[in-house]
């Protein structure tokens, strides 16, 4: 039984619970005890029925398929009073000790509907349900654990009082950031896509594709030069004219290669997309390789793209809720081919929005998802600025694309021998 004999129960009291309140970084902080006292202030205010549904299962492959499709799964099954906030609960300070899922606020009329719905998916092995009682004095709250089943699912011995907890330093995400949204050597991910070959029969593909070799110890005898930047940045511009500049190669990551795939693999959850992207930077690292023996290489997205898009998701809320400057989390993998520069094009998010809409995309976002996207656009930038081996050089790309390239030509002559 795979639930009864998870690590979770044992040290219930010792998780601190995490919820996310509006995706901007206010989060709600609660830790457990077994004597009853007051719960944290965001909680008094609290007014209706509330729930905790913990994905938990033992196959991280299952698991996290489980919890990418589990806020769907309740919206459709739950009255729409029910309002869905992410939750994390982890060990503080404790790697891979985090597990991830929903906190309910239920508004509705009919309680017995949402304890139904809750009942069913607590019978799974995957899911830990549990609901929250209010005390007679209103300051006080209670935690309950729901045993297994739905006629008797509330197991009263595991009765736990809610109370502040300390708030943590950076975001609960980081805990579980290596081997599940960022993958530092090709090992790793490929041994993700190993354990999904049953559920995503694409993934066999994907791995035949991985080389062997280790073109991290090759040293090109031509420079290799990765264009970075977000979405309409001018890194396809660039990368173009820069082929024609200098004669070079150019090549992409993901790599062309990839591309029948990489639809599937991006309506998987991270665990499973990281390591898609992951192994796709290996694939173009061998070609670099190769290429890199004959003329200077040019690539359109890299590691950075990779570590940073990982990195930035995982996490919700403002810049300072990414893993701090100089964290190991921003290493380059040791076993992929480092490129002789990097340079990062960066554009004021007013120039960047003109040009998506030029190109047809963008003039339909809500205000609240452009917000929501600010914080997004501004964690990915200050992601690229910190992964290191080597450093991003940062260039302006609001100028003409004429000046931004003569600019990147002059930093190729500083950093490269050509
Ligand atoms: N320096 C520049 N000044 C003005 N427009 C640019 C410049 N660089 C690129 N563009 C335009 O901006 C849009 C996005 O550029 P693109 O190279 O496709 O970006 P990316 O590959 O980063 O998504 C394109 O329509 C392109 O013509
Ligand atoms: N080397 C790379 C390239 C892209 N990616 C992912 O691919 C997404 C960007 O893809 P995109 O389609 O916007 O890129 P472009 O084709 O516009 O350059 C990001 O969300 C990254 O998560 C990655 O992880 N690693």
């Amino acid at each position: 039984m795979a639930k009864r004999s998870m690590s979770l129960l044992g040290q219930w009291s010792s998780r601190v619970f995490s919820i996310d309140l509006d995706k901007r970084g206010a989060l709600l902080n609660f830790a457990l005890t077994e004597k009853p006292q007051q719960a944290p202030e965001k909680f008094r205010n609290i007014q209706e029925r509330c729930y905790s549904v913990l994905v938990c299962g033992d196959d991280r492959i299952q698991s996290a398929r489980f919890y990418f499709g589990l806020e769907d799964l309740l919206r459709n099954e739950l009255p729409a009073e029910c309002e869905l906030l992410p939750v994390s609960s982890y060990l503080p300070h404790v790697k891979d000790s985090l597990i991830r899922g929903y906190f309910l606020k239920d508004a509705s009329e009919c309680p017995s509907l949402t304890r139904r719905v809750l009942g069913a998916l607590g019978l799974s092995e995957q899911v830990q349900v549990c609901s929250y009682l209010r005390g007679p004095d209103g300051g006080r709250w209670s935690q309950q654990l729901w045993s297994g089943s739905e006629n008797q699912n509330m197991d009263v011995s595991k009765t736990c009082y809610v109370v502040p907890s300390e708030e943590a330093n950076y975001h609960p995400s980081v805990l579980n950031m290596e081997n599940s949204d960022v993958f530092y050597c090709r090992a790793e991910a490929c041994k993700v896509l190993q354990e999904s070959c049953d559920i995503i029969p694409e993934s066999r593909a994907v791995l035949e594709l991985v080389g062997k070799t280790d073109a991290s110890r090759h040293s090109p005898d031509f420079p290799v030069v990765v264009i970075e930047g977000l979405d309409a940045t001018g890194k396809t511009t660039m990368t173009e004219s820069l082929r024609e500049a200098l004669g070079a190669r150019l090549l992409r990551s993901p790599p062309q290669c990839l591309s029948p795939w990489r639809a599937v693999f991006d309506r998987e959850p991270p665990l499973i997309r990281r390591a898609f992207y992951a192994l796709g930077n290996y694939i173009t690292a061998e070609q670099m390789g190769k290429e890199a023996s004959q003329a200077p290489v040019i690539v359109d997205r890299y590691w950075h793209s990779t570590a940073s898009y990982a990195i930035a998701t995982a996490v919700s809320g403002p810049v300072s809720s990414l893993p701090p400057e100089g964290s190991p989390l921003y290493r380059w993998p040791p076993d992929l081919l480092q490129p002789s520069l990097v340079v990062l094009l960066t554009l004021d998010p007013q120039e960047r929005k003109r040009r998506l809409e030029a190109r047809g995309q963008g003039q339909t976002d809500e205000e609240q998802e452009l917000d929501h996207n600010l914080l997004f656009r501004l964690r990915v930038e200050e992601a690229y600025r910190r992964v290191r081996g080597p450093a991003c050089v940062v260039v302006d790309a609001g100028p003409s694309a004429d000046k931004v390239l003569q600019q990147v030509l002059l930093l190729i002559k500083e950093h490269c021998r050509l």
